[in-house]
């Protein structure tokens, strides 16, 4: 049998020699950032890159080929990221960045016009009223309002739900996100409990119709499983569905939707908490039309395209690794009217103030096809 010890004494010598080539070839990096300091070459040369991977294929045995390509792929982007920050490049987003840095106040607002889905009673409007001391909400009858109505400047902010811990994303708020300029100032964590309301006098087993939003009857899948003689509706909110039920004056028809709504509407719970989950919890985005990163902002949210292309994802995912950087979410929705081509939406763990955090927006340019910075901010549990 072989000796471990010897071929590890093997393996660290090689390790050694690697180790110093690294170092001179990262020193050869940084002349090359003079070069084209002076020069005002840009740092990536794609044709430069695909000779040499080209090369480096033909230089080792075959089976080897595709790693040595790996490799050096990401030795290329090391060398690349370290000239960047070299010739500390300032793009246009980070001035921008450190603009919002500068011109937001540090306090959050406490007063606000906010744009959110539904009516009174609605779980964006809970949220709402977590963000800010002294909301005056305007209600939409679409998450497409909300959206437009923060463009368009006739709110200031809007309150958008992103993702249910038992339901999971609301993928249809991630695809408006391709289609509209918003920045996210903040977002909140919210528990969410679902009861059954009907009008006063109203009997559990005297129910034929509930009516609620998809993402609440998805959250109440055992209770409505336990029910089959209960036909279920999908209406816009589940603030909307207790309006309809206090308005119908039918004793057979119940909404899925918040306590607050019983009060609201004068309903009375048949049953309290059906949610599946005991811990079931809505994470809202806060959005607004410009930059705002208030003081503390230690998530970043980005949108990226990609190259489809082999890879590419995991290019961008290097950079985030090579910095050490948290990734808290991770979505992917393909990109209307194209071939298959997908948006990655990321949180991560990074706060503006973090050394990192320049790095990684000066380091991602080149690895995808377009990103959007959405902002950085605090979130609210
Ligand atoms: O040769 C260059 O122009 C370099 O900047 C060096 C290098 C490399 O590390 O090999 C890095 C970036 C370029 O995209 C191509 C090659």
């Amino acid at each position: 049998m072989a000796d471990l010890t010897e071929i590890r004494t093997r393996i660290d010598a090689i390790d050694t020699q690697i180790c110093d080539l690294f170092a001179q070839r990262m020193q050869c990096a940084h002349e090359v950032a003079e070069y084209k300091r002076e020069s005002g070459k840009p740092i990536l040369d794609r044709g430069r890159e695909r000779a040499k991977l080209a090369d480096v294929a033909t230089k080792v045995p075959e089976k080897l080929r595709d790693y040595s390509q790996v490799l050096f792929s990401l030795i290329m982007e090391i060398s690349r990221s370290e000239q960047s920050a070299e010739l500390n490049h300032e793009s246009e987003l980070a001035g921008d960045i450190r603009t919002a840095i500068g011109g937001t106040p540090a306090l959050f607002p406490q007063d606000a016009f906010v744009a959110c889905q539904g009516v009174e009673g609605a779980y964006s409007q809970l949220a709402a009223d977590r963000l800010f001391k002294r909301a005056k909400i305007s209600y939409f009858d679409s998450w497409e309002g909300v959206f437009r109505a923060v463009d368009e400047g006739f709110c200031s902010y809007g309150v958008l739900p992103v993702e249910n811990s038992t339901a999971g994303t609301v993928n249809q708020v991630y695809d408006l996100m391709m289609r509209h300029n918003f920045h996210i100032v903040r977002s909140v964590r919210l528990k969410v409990d679902h009861n059954v309301l009907a009008l006063p006098g109203a009997k559990l087993d005297g129910i034929k119709d509930i009516y609620s939003h998809q993402q609440a009857i998805a959250q109440c899948k055992g209770f409505l499983e336990k029910h089959p003689e209960i036909t279920v509706h999908v209406c816009e909110n589940t603030a909307a569905a207790a309006k309809m039920v206090a308005e119908s004056g039918r004793a057979d028809v119940a909404a899925l939707s918040s306590r607050s709504c019983a009060e609201l509407y004068n309903l009375v719970a048949l049953a309290r908490n059906v949610q599946d989950s005991d811990a079931n919890y809505t994470r809202f985005a806060c959005i607004s039309k410009n930059l705002e990163i208030y003081p503390g902002a230690d998530r970043t949210s980005l949108m990226v395209v990609t190259p489809n292309e082999p890879g590419s994802l995991y290019k961008v995912l290097a950079r985030f690794y090579a910095l050490d950087v948290n990734l808290l979410k991770l979505e992917s929705r393909p990109i209307p009217n194209s071939d298959f081509d997908f948006m990655f939406y990321f949180d991560i763990d990074c706060s503006v103030a973090a050394p990192e955090f320049p790095k990684l927006i000066a380091s991602l340019d080149d690895v995808c096809e377009e990103y959007r910075y959405l902002g950085s901010y605090t979130e609210l549990v």
